[in-house]
């Protein structure tokens, strides 16, 4: 037996969901250039869950199940009062998701129509959970969503109170379509590891959500940011980046795993942050992005991914840094419950193999005579 070090190129599961070939990504065979210039999130939701685009009456029933499942249980947001206002936001998605579970009757319901709901739910309470504790680290009480309001228009209001710009809920909207689902990436993985056991919805997606914290997947849309602010200004980037590729450190927003030619969702983030830095009069951080991009492609062959321009992107926004990783939880929840529904569908627990490389066989020694 030989290991294949991170699973590279290796077929683990069948998956109807999303496709990467040849460097084209699409959920359910649309192609992700026309679901990001074209469908809402709500839309891609539906398609990911249910194989085919909702007409208005389906897209209508799903908005409803949002607004109706959109409110968090008291006892949590109590427990979230006593999160420290310091804590690490994925820390805190990844208990309050957890908390949230003993409050569901249906937690442990494995029906699929039970399972089902339990993905609307989760898809429904994910935004309210991060916007609800960005505001009590705040001193701010927590704001209710709007009824008939997408999940980026809700997302934006309940974190500042206010009614968010028509273009920043746009940007949103097509922030959330780019990273809603992505093929057996790690944090789906780990979610599909999870319910393989015949383990709940909400431990595949608590399982998820710590995959999808660190930084080599979901977290380095945050690490991208914070190096931006760390480099300040556009005549420092040259200095800066040079300076890590010299010490052989990872540019992170950088590679890929799977596309080796360009992550296909990358360009429409860097039109917008373009566009965003354009309408707020100030370039400078997509400017920046751009020379970094010029540097790292230059010189080691690597693309942008998809968290690279998201940052410049939610920073444009005015969302915090520490709120990027789980503004992607919120958007690729509806993936992982897709592949959670889609692995139930058709179980087998996951279960590979090590090649051992301890020592041969040994004698036991005891404790005396060692
Ligand atoms: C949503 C997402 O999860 S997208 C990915 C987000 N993660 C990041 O942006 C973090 C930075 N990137 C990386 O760490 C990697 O490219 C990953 C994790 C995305 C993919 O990892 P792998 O497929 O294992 O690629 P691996 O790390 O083996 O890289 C191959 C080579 O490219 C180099 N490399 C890969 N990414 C980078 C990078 N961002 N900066 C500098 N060098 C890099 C590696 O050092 C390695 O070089 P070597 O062959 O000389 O040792
Ligand atoms: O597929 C991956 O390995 C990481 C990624 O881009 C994603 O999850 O969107």
């Amino acid at each position: 037996m030989t290991a294949t070090k991170g699973l590279e190129g290796i077929v683990a599961a069948e998956s109807s969901i999303s496709s990467i070939i040849d460097g084209t990504l699409t959920y359910r065979g649309y192609n992700i250039d026309d679901l990001a210039d074209y469908a809402t999130f709500e839309e891609v939701v539906y398609l990911l869950w249910h194989g085919k685009l909702p007409n208005r009456d389906e897209l209508s029933a799903l908005q409803k199940q949002f607004d109706e499942n959109s409110a968090i249980s008291p006892a949590v947001i109590d427990q979230m009062r006593l999160y420290p206002s310091n804590a690490n936001t994925m820390a805190v998605l990844r208990s309050a998701i957890s908390a949230l579970a003993l409050y569901d009757d249906l937690a442990d319901d494995m029906s699929r129509e039970a399972n089902v709901a339990k993905a609307v739910k989760l898809q429904a309470k994910l935004p309210a959970v991060v916007a609800a504790y960005a505001r009590l680290r705040a001193g701010k009480e927590p704001v209710a969503p709007q009824a008939g309001r997408s999940i980026a228009y809700n997302f934006l209001y309940m974190l500042t109170g206010e009614e968010p710009e028509a273009s920043a809920v746009k940007a949103m909207d097509k922030a959330l379509v780019l990273h809603a689902d992505h093929e057996l990436n790690a944090s789906t993985f780990a979610a599909r590891v999870t319910v393989a056991t015949l383990s709940d919805v909400y431990s595949g997606v608590v399982s998820a959500i710590g995959a999808l914290k660190g930084p080599l997947h979901g977290g380095a849309n945050e690490a991208v940011m914070k190096m931006l602010e760390e480099i300040g200004s556009l005549d420092r980037v040259e200095d800066y980046i040079q300076d890590k590729l010299d010490r052989k450190e990872k540019i992170m927003g950088f590679g890929h795993r799977v596309y080796k030619n360009g992550d296909p969702r990358a360009k429409h983030l860097q039109a917008m942050s373009r566009e965003l830095g354009s309408k707020s009069g100030n370039l400078e951080l997509y400017n920046m992005s751009v020379r970094i991009e010029e540097i790292v492609t230059g010189q080691k062959g690597l693309k942008p991914n998809v968290d690279f321009y998201s940052a410049s992107v939610y920073t444009l926004l005015g969302i915090p840094r520490d709120l990027f990783t789980p503004i992607f939880a919120i958007s690729r929840v509806s993936g992982w419950t897709a592949h959670i529904l889609e692995q139930y569908e058709n179980n087998r627990i996951i279960r590979p193999r090590a090649e051992y490389t301890g020592p041969a066989v040994q004698r036991y020694v005891p404790i005396a005579e060692r």
